[in-house]
């Protein structure tokens, strides 16, 4: 298997290149050349086996054995022993039609933990191996960056720096990123939004002397990596579900910001899992569900949600969907994205819209409606969900198919992380001790302009300080 971009740019790489390569160096997203497909027979038979097996079946299809059998084995089954569910990633029955899984067993309580948590073990790995240069850098809107820090922290031949909008992460977040502190680690917090950190980090990413000089590597959904890890929880939801559940094809209500939970089950579906409805769910911060339903995508003012993870307006993953919407066509990617950067905006003919809403059906949860759904849950069925979880669920209250098959909700975060929200109805949680312990720990963070200029000042002292160590 080899990886490209959708610029078409980019001469094909090999698996590990493209874990390093990151953002494509022609400023277009890393892609695998194809996909591969897992056929009906194959797909049936991996029923029964634990998330770990599947992974290891997944990958196994896309790292052309770069990283031997073995070593690939013990990196998966290393990744997940901290989860603190045996199964990984629990599936709740909530009604007749409706399950929820739950995603957020890792050590910092987000989805992000489940491909981070490998990427982590990975780039250990490959520093090893490879005697390569480990400089991560991130932008978040709270939940990566505390998983990506966990994943490295304290790991010798790395370091991090993370880019979080000041002010703008719950108090949660912004503790479990900020309490760490090992030297390895660096946390800037930006004056600005998510929006304005991923511009940043993707700006010197496109800064190839920056970016080579630096060793820059990526731990965001723009690294093709977090969404092939990503797409495994699809197939395990998938083979979770019994023969009758499933028999015509499962529904899947999906949270989304930056595209990459939702891409990496398009990804999935294209490799074989027979989704029939890929639901997306947005926040106010709309932009998805607009582009799905009315064919324009088109960044609007930026709005502060009870889900500020998904409190984002341009979607990183946005520019893979359209490579396969436009039949792999490269040329026909970089003219459209061109466009956007001229114009701000993309639209698509009514006969395009059709074809999008074939591949996603979508639904924006409003801030009432999201807090409404906590509430109604956890009165009806003792099910506290987080408020991002909830706009999954909404979602599938609001717009899911009721054509039969099973609906399967994606729960992100534990509810803990995200009190601030909870508390509007009343809801008193109680803490798991590895959140509560955290708001006696001193913090550790830089505030900045939001000015790459001044990130790359902080980076460039960040990596020579501890390169002298
Ligand atoms: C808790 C939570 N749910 C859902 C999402 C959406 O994921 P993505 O932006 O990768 O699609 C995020 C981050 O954006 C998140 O942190
Ligand atoms: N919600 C994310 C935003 C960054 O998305 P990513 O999937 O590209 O890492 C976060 O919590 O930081």
């Amino acid at each position: 298997m080899k990886y490209i971009s959708t610029r078409g740019k980019v001469a094909p790489i090999g698996f590990i290149d493209m874990f390093l390569m990151g953002l494509a160096e022609d400023g277009g997203l890393i892609v695998p050349e194809r996909i591969p497909t897992i056929g009906e027979q194959e797909l049936r038979a991996w029923s029964g086996l634990s998330f770990q097996e599947i992974m290891m079946k997944v990958f196994s299809y896309y790292t052309n054995d770069e990283i031997p059998e073995a070593d690939l084995r013990k990196l998966i089954e290393d990744s997940y022993a901290g989860f603190a569910s045996s199964d990984v990633l629990p599936l709740k029955r909530i009604n007749g039609s409706l399950s929820v899984m739950e995603l957020f067993h890792g050590p910092t309580f987000a989805f992000k933990d489940v491909a981070l948590q490998l990427m982590g073990n990975l780039y250990a790995y490959v520093a090893k191996k490879r005697n390569e240069v480990i400089n991560i850098l991130g932008a978040t809107s709270g939940d990566t960056g505390a998983s990506a820090i966990s994943s490295v922290r304290g790991k010798e031949g790395i370091q991090i720096c993370i880019l979080h909008p000041n002010g703008k992460v719950s108090r949660v977040q912004e503790l479990q990123m900020t309490t760490v502190q090992d030297d390895n680690v660096l946390n800037l917090s930006v004056n600005g939004n998510f929006d304005d950190c991923q511009q940043i980090i993707k700006e010197l990413f496109a800064d190839l002397p920056f970016k080579s000089k630096y060793h820059l590597r990526a731990i965001n959904s723009i690294n093709f990596a977090r969404i092939l890890a990503q797409s495994v929880y699809y197939f395990y939801a998938y083979t979770q579900l019994s023969e009758e559940e499933r028999a015509g094809g499962i529904n899947v209500s999906v949270p989304t910001g930056n595209f990459g939970n939702i891409f990496s089950g398009y990804l999935a579906k294209k490799m074989g899992v027979p989704i029939k409805q890929l639901l997306l769910a947005t926040n106010e911060n709309n932009i998805l569900e607009r582009f799905i339903r009315e064919g324009v995508y088109k960044p609007e003012g930026f709005r502060t949600t009870h889900s500020p993870s998904m409190d984002i307006q341009i979607a990183s993953n946005f520019e893979r969907y359209l490579y396969y919407f436009c039949g792999e066509d490269a040329a026909e990617v970089s003219a459209r994205m061109e466009r956007f950067k001229a114009e701000g905006q993309l639209t698509f003919t009514a006969e395009e819209t059709a074809r999008i809403q074939a591949d996603l059906s979508a639904y924006s949860v409003s801030n009432e409606e999201c807090l409404e759904t906590i509430r109604k849950y956890e009165a009806e069925h003792g099910y506290l969900l987080d408020p991002h979880s909830a706009c999954g669920v909404a979602a599938y209250d609001r717009a899911g198919a009721r054509d039969g098959g099973a609906f399967v909700s994606l729960a992100t975060a534990h509810p803990a992380k995200f009190d601030e929200a909870i508390r509007l109805i009343g809801i008193e949680q109680k803490f798991p001790e590895r959140i509560s312990e955290l708001f006696d720990k001193p913090q550790r963070q830089v505030v900045v302009d939001n000015a790459k200029e001044e990130v790359a000042a902080r980076l460039v002292d960040f990596y020579n300080i501890s390169d002298s160590h």
